[in-house]
């Protein structure tokens, strides 16, 4: 499953190859050093392509002409750099490398307005950055929705020579999820933005690694439906599904990533178990499961055993949680060798669980506990934010708000602005950390109004944050949805779950501060609370936000600012900031910030 990769390997910086020789040295005296760090260069392009994701043509964003980009490999300790030229006509670009934490690179962070300016077409902007985690990651536009036109890949950090994972395998897949729409990228914003609001609804497909069926279906022999076609492929058709050959009584270790731009998924594979070892690039307590959540942002490690009848080969199936369904599962083959890849697998595929059943997602969810040895978090908190999530209204346009302000993001990114010390760049008044005592979060607000903001929540560096996200009742009755958040710039802690609103008392001694697990991304349930914990220790401006990229498009994030004095004596590439109120010093500093 690794794509043929076309990664060069540049000479080392000079600091660098001195750093070696000196490690080189210490190395024959003390024992094996960590020297083979390389830089993994690339070179890209990201431009529109005719593509077929789901058997129908549409048109994608691509990288080199693929779809999705090429999957990066690298070992813990590398630098990768990647050279982005725009080859769209019309508009900017970026991408976030979801997951890495941008120790001392807040401006590698590839999120408009937050961390650099959009690249404009015709423009290359370098990103260049560290791994510093093994983990399983992935990378996506984070501009408007241009996740959802596709623009995403995998990225994959593997544990440095002589350090240990916690568990073996003896081969290694990669499942890129993400979902699929016939309207493009363009029309789901627009509509996003119109009075009246149209809502981009549930995906045509549901895709792995950029593939997927719509107008047929590689199970149709299994139902007695003629709704769908048996799919018939070639092999080199784009949407061709990815069959993962393996061999019997071995273990294989299933790197899993949501990209989707909407879809909460649900994964099973026919007749087997899985042990969850990984989530978001940290180790946690080994535990089987017969299917497994995955909500936008998140990233798992499975492992499998081939323990069933070798004749065989079995469905990996994959289909929506949380909304009403309205989309087939996606469907790939485990396919035991030496059976035929095209041999049918004997049973149906496994049926996702019942959309709405979060019990089951609630008891996955509390399963997932950091392995023994991992860091634990402080025992107190210097600052605890609450964060009311609601659907609202503001000018007719439907948003989303955290304590009723709908983010809007400014020209000029905030990154910019804290370097520079630019005033009016964004709201300077800091957003409310709460919201009022007396909000009913189990019924349709009373007020549906929200205003819109580009204010900075600040923090003090290397001070512990509390963050308590806080669903409430979307607009219309009865209705309360899932939203994962995710945080840049930073892994959290996740404190608990909680249904209801957060009290006090009660909800501070339902924290888990013994063994909760480390993330970059935690859901937050219908009607419910999660609590999370976070060290403020990397100066930059990170966005905390809703991994629905609509969501996102109608403002439910927050941008949080961190060490501002840290970041004005950053050493920051100019080509960051070439835009709005920053492009002047930029242009000042002959392209150096
Ligand atoms: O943001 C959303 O809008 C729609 C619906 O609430 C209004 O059409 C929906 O399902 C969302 O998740």
């Amino acid at each position: 499953m690794v794509g043929p990769g076309s990664e060069s390997r540049l000479p080392r910086s000079d600091l660098a190859a001195r750093w070696c020789i000196v490690m080189l040295i210490s190395a024959v005296l003390v024992g094996p050093s960590t020297c083979a760090a390389k830089t993994r260069h690339f070179r890209w392009e990201v431009d529109y392509k005719y593509w077929s994701p789901d058997c129908v043509e549409g048109v994608v964003m691509s990288i080199n002409g693929q779809f999705p980009g090429q999957t990066i490999r690298a070992v813990v300790g590398d630098t990768i750099s990647v050279e982005l030229t725009n080859k769209l006509s019309t508009e900017g670009v970026v991408i976030h490398w979801h997951g890495i934490r941008q120790l001392g690179t807040p401006w590698a962070d590839g999120t408009a307005s937050i961390s650099q300016c959009p690249i404009n077409p015709g423009e290359t902007f370098t990103y260049r950055f560290k791994v510093d985690k093994a983990g399983t990651y992935f990378y996506h536009g984070h501009y408007g929705m241009q996740r959802s036109a596709g623009l995403y890949g995998s990225l994959v950090v593997q544990a440095g020579e002589g350090e240990k994972e916690p568990f073996r395998y003896d081969g290694e897949f990669n499942l890129l999820l993400s979902d699929w729409w016939h309207k493009t990228a363009h029309e789901q914003e627009l509509g996003l933005s119109s009075v009246p609001f149209r809502w981009i609804g549930e995906p045509q497909a549901l895709l792995i690694n950029g593939r997927g069926q719509f107008s047929c279906s590689l199970a149709a022999s299994y139902s007695n439906s003629t709704s769908a076609a048996q799919c018939k492929f070639g092999g080199g058709e784009q949407c061709a599904p990815l069959i993962l050959p393996v061999l019997p009584n071995k273990t294989y270790r299933l790197r899993l990533a949501s990209t989707t731009a909407l879809a909460s998924l649900n994964l099973a594979i026919g007749g087997h178990k899985m042990v969850v070892v990984e989530a978001d690039g940290n180790y946690v307590q080994p535990f089987t499961v017969d299917d497994l959540d995955i909500y936008s942002g998140e990233t798992y490690s499975i492992l499998v055993t081939t323990d069933q009848d070798p004749r065989q080969n079995y469905w990996i199936a994959v289909g929506v949680r949380g909304r009403q369904p309205n989309t087939s599962q996606a469907l790939t083959v485990l396919n035991y060798r030496p059976n035929s890849a095209s041999k049918l697998p004997a049973s149906p595929p496994p049926t996702t669980p019942l959309w709405n059943d979060y019990n089951h997602s609630k008891s996955f969810s509390s399963r997932i506990l950091a392995l023994a040895g991992s860091p634990r978090p402080p025992a107190t908190h210097d600052r605890r934010i609450f964060l009311l999530n609601t659907q609202s209204k503001f000018n007719g346009q439907t948003k989303w708000s955290i304590n009723n302000i709908s983010l809007s993001l400014p020209p000029t990114p905030y990154l910019g602005s804290i370097k520079y010390n630019i005033h009016g760049a964004f709201d300077l008044r800091s957003p409310p950390e709460s919201f009022p005592a007396d909000y009913d979060v189990m019924r349709q607000p009373a007020n549906p109004n929200s205003t819109v903001g580009s204010g900075l929540y600040t923090l003090g560096l290397n001070t512990t944050v509390d963050i308590i996200l806080q669903n409430a009742n979307a607009l219309s009755a009865n209705t309360s949805e899932i939203h994962p958040w995710h945080l840049h710039g930073h892994d959290f802690w996740v404190l608990g779950y909680g249904e209801g609103k957060f009290a006090a008392e009660d909800g501070d001694k339902r924290l888990n501060l013994n063994n909760p697990p480390l993330r970059n991304t935690a859901v937050i349930f219908p009607y419910g609370w999660t609590a999370l914990r976070f060290v403020a220790d990397n100066p930059g401006a990170w966005a905390f936000h809703c991994h629905i990229e609509p969501h996102l498009h109608m403002g439910m994030g927050i941008v949080l600012g961190e060490g501002l004095d840290a970041v004005g004596k950053m050493k920051i590439p100019g080509g960051a900031f070439a835009c709005g109120l920053t492009a002047k010093m930029v242009a000042n500093n002959d392209g150096h910030s």
